[in-house]
């Protein structure tokens, strides 16, 4: 039996103001709580009003999740009435001030299941008891070793894993009852972190080859045996780790990453969006991706495939993407590639000038890219001069600086507009507010995974899927397609994140039904729309 303080003690089912009378009197809580009760919507508006009063982003953030602790109905409730203003805050770049900070912030887990290298034996316990006997489908997990382009955080990265559950709920309706938070934590890099007395994480350096590599798989291996329908999700590797870690168990579990697939996704669908704009067709682009790790790569594939698709071969297809990374253009003649990285290596013997491709300017000079994307935490790096050298040779230059967070952007959106007289169509990783330029507004699309991984989420899980595939992703990307009105001037390459449940319903749909199509369902699913409504979860009483 739930003791009252127990129950006004968990954010599951806490209410606070908002129980009945009659709630009150059975759960015991009656003396508990200040007589008024409110409507949710009442709390609401008064729980907004003290947001507003705190003085920056980082006391908003912290006043959210103090709310997220203490009622889960609450938080979420306000997030989906200022979904675009709290993104931001709850999210990225925000979120990136609380992990830097987070073991002299912390107050609370948040639910969170923290696993130590020093101590695999504790793993199906810590999961089990996190779960408190909740049928877990979806665990966002990281070891923080490249959080956002902020790099080694340690233990305080549990913190996007926190933040990136908050939208999959948010976005999608994911059911918060289903998901867990998951950081594993096998030491830091991190200097400031080692040297920190409040740093709350295992006190050594990373541990790596086979040790970490089984502290992985048996977690995945615990994971998988306490939860049978899980969805794992993995977040913010480092470039070594991810691509290995995904393509180990992705053909076996439902599993995802987000920054080479879920970037991958938003990115293809942004640059289709600039085709309808333009009228073009992806596969008579030049692509050049600037910064070639995890995201870099996962966003060249996904490119690639389109490309396929679209009637090219696998040559034809290759010979339009070229990938920089700090060597420069990448040769196949090079001996530090990664396996990410191989396929798309160009030959020296296709360039007079190959050994000058160090620079981007020189690069932008002589490839003539029509698609240009940033990827490389380098902030700065698309200067005036490479923008308007890229501008000289296309009429619509398609910059996309994708680096998180805001401080690390290669290039600001109003910049690229008034460098290239508003030719230039863009996307940023982090929201960017409309931009007023010689009587247009510009509406700038936030090529950010959280456009997509939501929705490719609750898809994949109401189909019951058992593998995450290519051409599911396919789906998710061209389901984000015809939401803009590309006649207009100034109009996005993507959609609005006002419309962020809208859209995230439509990549779920697509993605179901492409599960469904291709036979690859635990279960017989008749209907993916029923079977989307019957998991969404709404924040109310
Ligand atoms: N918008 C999004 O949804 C999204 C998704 C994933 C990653 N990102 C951002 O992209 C950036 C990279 O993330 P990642 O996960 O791919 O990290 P990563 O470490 O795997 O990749 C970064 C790459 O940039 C390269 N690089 C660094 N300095 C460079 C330089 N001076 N010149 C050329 N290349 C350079 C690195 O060698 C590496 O290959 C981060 O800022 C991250 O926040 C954005
Ligand atoms: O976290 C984000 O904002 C997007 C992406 O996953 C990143 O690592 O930058
Ligand atoms: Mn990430």
């Amino acid at each position: 039996m739930t003791t009252p303080i127990e129950i006004l003690n968990n954010p599951f089912l806490n209410k606070g103001t908002g129980f009945t009378m009659e709630e009150r009197k059975e759960l015991g809580v009656a003396g508990l709580l200040p007589p008024r009760v409110q409507t949710l919507e009442e709390q609401e508006a008064a729980t907004y009003a003290q947001y507003q009063s705190k003085p920056s982003d980082l006391e908003k953030r912290l006043f959210l999740m103090e709310i997220f602790n203490t009622n889960h109905t609450l938080f979420y409730y306000m997030f989906s009435q200022h979904v675009v203003e709290f993104m931001p805050i709850v999210y990225d770049p925000v979120i990136a001030d609380t992990i830097e900070n987070y073991s002299d912030l912390f107050v609370d887990p948040q639910n969170a299941v923290y696993l130590s290298i020093d101590n695999p034996e504790g793993m199906e316990e810590a999961l089990k008891n996190a779960a408190n006997g909740r049928d877990i489908k979806l665990i966002v997990v990281t070891d923080a070793e490249g959080i956002l382009g902020i790099g080694d955080w340690g233990v305080n990265g549990v913190d996007i894993a926190v933040g990136k559950l908050m939208v999959y709920t948010a976005a999608a309706g994911v059911n918060p009852a289903d998901v867990l938070p998951v950081v594993l934590d096998n030491g830091t890099n991190n200097k400031e972190l080692l040297e920190n007395p409040n740093y709350l994480g295992n006190r050594h350096e990373r541990v790596r080859g086979e040790k970490y590599d089984k502290f992985v798989d048996d977690f995945v291996q615990a994971a998988e045996k306490t939860f049978p329908n899980l969805y794992l999700h993995w977040e913010d590797f480092a470039r070594q780790n991810g691509a290995k870690i995904l393509n180990k168990y992705k053909n076996d579990i439902t599993t995802f990453n987000d920054d080479i697939q879920g970037t991958g996704i938003i990115t293809l669908a942004a640059a289709l969006g600039a085709m309808n704009i333009t009228g073009e067709k992806l596969s008579d682009q030049t692509y050049l991706s600037f910064g070639a790790g995890s995201a870099g790569c996962g966003i060249a594939a996904r490119i690639f495939d389109e490309m396929l698709q679209e009637g090219l071969s696998e040559d034809e297809a290759k010979s339009h993407i070229y990938l920089f990374d700090k060597q420069g253009v990448l040769f196949d003649d090079m001996d530090d590639l990664t396996p990410e990285q191989k396929p798309f290596a160009r030959k020296r013997s296709e360039f007079e000038n190959a050994d000058q491709l160090t620079d981007l300017l020189t690069a932008v000079q002589t490839i003539k890219p029509s698609i240009m994307v940033g990827t490389s935490t380098v902030p700065g790096a698309f200067t005036k001069e490479i923008v308007q050298e890229m501008a000289s040779h296309v009429e619509r230059p398609i910059i996309f600086p994708l680096s998180n967070p805001t401080k690390l952007v290669e290039a600001t959106a109003k910049d690229l507009l008034e460098w290239t007289d508003g030719k230039a169509l863009v996307a940023n990783g982090i929201p960017v507010d409309p931009i007023e330029y010689k009587g247009v507004t510009y509406n700038i699309g936030q090529a950010n995974n959280a456009l997509v991984y939501p929705g490719l989420g609750l898809g994949t899980i109401a189909s019951t899927a058992t593998v995450l595939n290519d051409e599911m992703i396919s789906a998710a990307a061209h389901s984000l397609g015809g939401l803009v009105d590309a006649s207009q001037p100034g109009a996005a390459v993507l959609p609005p994140v006002s419309q962020l449940t809208k859209f995230s319903e439509d990549v779920a749909i697509a993605v179901a039904q492409s599960a469904v199509d291709q036979g690859i369902t635990k279960e017989k699913i008749s209907d993916v729309k029923e079977a989307i409504e019957a998991l969404k979860w709404e924040p109310k009483y």
